[in-house]
């Protein structure tokens, strides 16, 4: 079988095998066939056999941890285009994915690929600069492993941010949707991160989700969102997660609507449910970066580069926003101890 084989490399850049044939120095699907787990998977193949056990989470924090002194408190996963929330920490010790041990590689442009650990406003974090997605090849499973090892690296928390269309009609773009609950579609259809044995060192075989989204932070950020007079930027909705890498059809778009769903993306839910299942506390935002429109009549189509480019606009704010939420979390957490 011959196929075009696309992922990035330690720069960023993408590099193409252009008829199935690797170029040797580059980490690739077929060179990576004999360590296990495989470090990437291509377009053309999922390799759902693997399975990242306790101890394999537990290497990746030695790896981490001989190499940084900061002790996370939270784990924050940067969406599409919100890569810059990771560059306002400090005193980072950065780590790109592909030195990391058993770690898949990001493929999607506006996810720089790099762990990065450090302070924000004082506060000890640990950023995923750029995620895992489903469309990439890698399992649900595979996509939501980091924050497994965010919570073996000592993570209460999990701060998971994305970019999303909005079909709630009173979003406008650059609103900032907190996530109040999700849909899980693709759960629906049997697929979760959960599948397989479940480890109890992790989580039990049935957590509950229903209060996935913790109800306090979700208080806190609205305050937070009010001193920052968000004013009409700042909103509360339910989040679904599809497949991708297509966009949706207006029929499609207009099943969500009557689904309840006010925004869709193609992340986060697994995240969450991982989270939940380790006993994480997790908050949630959308940047909503297009609106889905549910009439034919509608010409506007969702595209990747605006995506990116309303991320980059709304950035500084994001990172405001983030912070100050941060800070909040912080200042409760010392309080419980
Ligand atoms: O969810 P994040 O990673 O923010 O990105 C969203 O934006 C991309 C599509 O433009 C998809 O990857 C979708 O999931
Ligand atoms: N599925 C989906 N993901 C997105 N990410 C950003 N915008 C969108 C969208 O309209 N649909």
């Amino acid at each position: 079988m011959s196929c075009e084989i696309i992922v990035k490399n330690g720069n960023g850049e993408n590099y193409s095998n252009g008829n199935g044939k690797i170029k040797d120095d580059k980490p690739n699907f077929f060179n990576e066939m004999n360590s296990s787990p495989p470090r990437t998977s291509s377009p053309c193949f999922s390799y759902f056999g693997e399975n990242f056990t306790f101890e394999i989470i537990e290497d990746i924090k030695k790896y981490l941890f001989e190499r940084t002194k900061i002790r996370p408190k939270i784990g924050i996963i940067c969406g599409t285009g919100l890569g810059h929330l990771a560059e306002n920490l400090t005193n980072v010790d950065s780590f790109p994915y592909e030195d990391i041990p058993n770690f898949p590689i990001s493929t999607v442009s506006g996810h720089a690929g790099k762990m990065v650990f450090g302070y924000l406003n004082n506060v000890e974090v640990m950023c995923m600069q750029g995620r895992f997605h489903y469309y990439e090849g890698y399992p649900l499973s595979k996509c939501s492993m980091p924050v497994r090892v965010m919570k073996i690296c000592g993570c209460t928390h999990l701060i998971a941010t994305n970019a999303a269309g909005g079909l709630n009609p009173s979003y406008k773009v650059g609103d900032i949707m907190i996530v109040k609950d999700h849909i899980n579609i693709m759960g629906f259809a049997g697929n979760s991160p959960l599948q397989g044995p479940n480890d109890p060192r992790f989580g039990p075989r049935f957590p509950p989700m229903d209060r996935a989204y913790d109800p306090h932070i979700v208080k806190i950020a609205k305050e937070v969102a009010k001193e920052m007079n968000m004013g009409n930027e700042i909103q509360t909705g339910v989040y679904t997660c599809v497949g991708g890498p297509n966009y949706e059809t207006v029929a499609e778009l207009k099943m969500l609507k009557l689904f309840g769903v006010d925004a869709v993306g193609m992340s986060t839910v697994h995240e969450v449910i991982t989270a939940r299942h380790c006993d994480m506390k997790v908050f949630a935002f959308s940047l909503i970066t297009n609106m889905c429109y549910t009439d034919y009549d509608d010409n506007e189509e969702a595209n990747h580069d605006e995506v990116v480019n309303i991320g980059l606009k709304r950035q500084d704010r994001i990172t405001e926003f983030v912070t100050k939420v941060v800070t909040e979390i912080n200042l409760d957490l010392n309080k419980k101890h």
